[in-house]
């Protein structure tokens, strides 16, 4: 196991977790890498099957990481899943294969071991973005990531970001909403996060977020 310590990104769906991700992720190139999950969720227009976002030719120290083959600049576009069927995400819950899953918004999700294990073994900064559930789950094992929580300034916001990105049915932004109220309410318990971010300003939230992955050891001692 990697002695990179992994990093949660939660929120409500809309609230900006891929957007600072994303930025993340092309500011610094060649540290981070996406753990791609599964879901049951069908594709959106320009998202590819298990295209992750840790792909990059990198350089980590003096160290050039070796890269099977040569990326483009469409490489850092968010497509960020393995979009599978119910049945296949069931058949590798029941072998042991997924370390958290949940459903959100009429899909199933699930991080398997594999996505974490492939970014930790190319010495990578493993970023999850998963639900509350996910969260919850995630604090069950022995990952022992940052939890970070990016929050919208409000429900209003939140759901004219969702209107606007045009990805969702009227059915899935209603539920979407309501899993928002729920992870706004939960995510103000003490303990759960490290770190809420309210993302109001984008700059202002992607410098938070970068202050506080910059304040945090990351490294972390191999586990026996
Ligand atoms: N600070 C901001 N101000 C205005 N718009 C924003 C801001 N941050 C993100 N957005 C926009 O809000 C929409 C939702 O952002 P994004 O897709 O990153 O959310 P998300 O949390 O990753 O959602 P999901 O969990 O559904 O993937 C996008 O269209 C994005 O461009
Ligand atoms: N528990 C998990 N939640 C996940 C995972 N991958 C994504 N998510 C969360 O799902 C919603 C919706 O995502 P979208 O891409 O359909 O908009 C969002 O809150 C993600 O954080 C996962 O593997 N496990």
């Amino acid at each position: 196991m990697s002695g990179l310590r992994p990093v949660v990104l939660s929120g409500p769906s809309g609230a900006g977790k891929s957007t600072l991700m994303k930025r993340l992720m092309e500011d610094h190139q060649g540290v981070f890498g996406f753990s791609v999950s599964h879901t049951t969720r069908n594709p959106r227009p320009g998202e590819e099957d298990g295209k992750g976002l840790n792909k990059l030719p990198m350089l980590l120290g003096a160290t050039l990481l070796p890269v099977a083959d040569v990326f483009s600049s469409e490489d850092l576009e968010m497509s960020n899943y393995h979009f599978t069927t119910r049945e296949a995400i069931e058949e590798g819950i029941s072998k042991g294969e997924f370390i958290e899953n949940a459903e959100f918004s009429g899909n199933m999700y699930g991080t398997s071991k594999a996505a974490v294990e492939d970014v930790l073994a190319k010495n990578l900064i493993c970023i999850l973005d998963v639900d509350i559930q996910g969260v919850k789950r995630i604090k069950e094992t022995d990952l022992n990531p940052i939890y970070i929580s990016i929050q919208p300034p409000s429900m209003e916001i939140l759901e004219k970001r969702l209107r606007d990105r045009q990805t969702e049915t009227e059915e899935s932004l209603q539920k979407r909403l309501e899993a928002a109220r729920i992870d706004m309410e939960l995510s103000k318990e003490p303990g759960v996060f490290d770190i809420v971010i309210v993302n109001d300003d984008l700059d202002k939230a992607y410098e938070q977020l970068k202050d506080i992955l910059n304040e945090t050891e990351l490294h972390v001692k191999d586990k026996q």
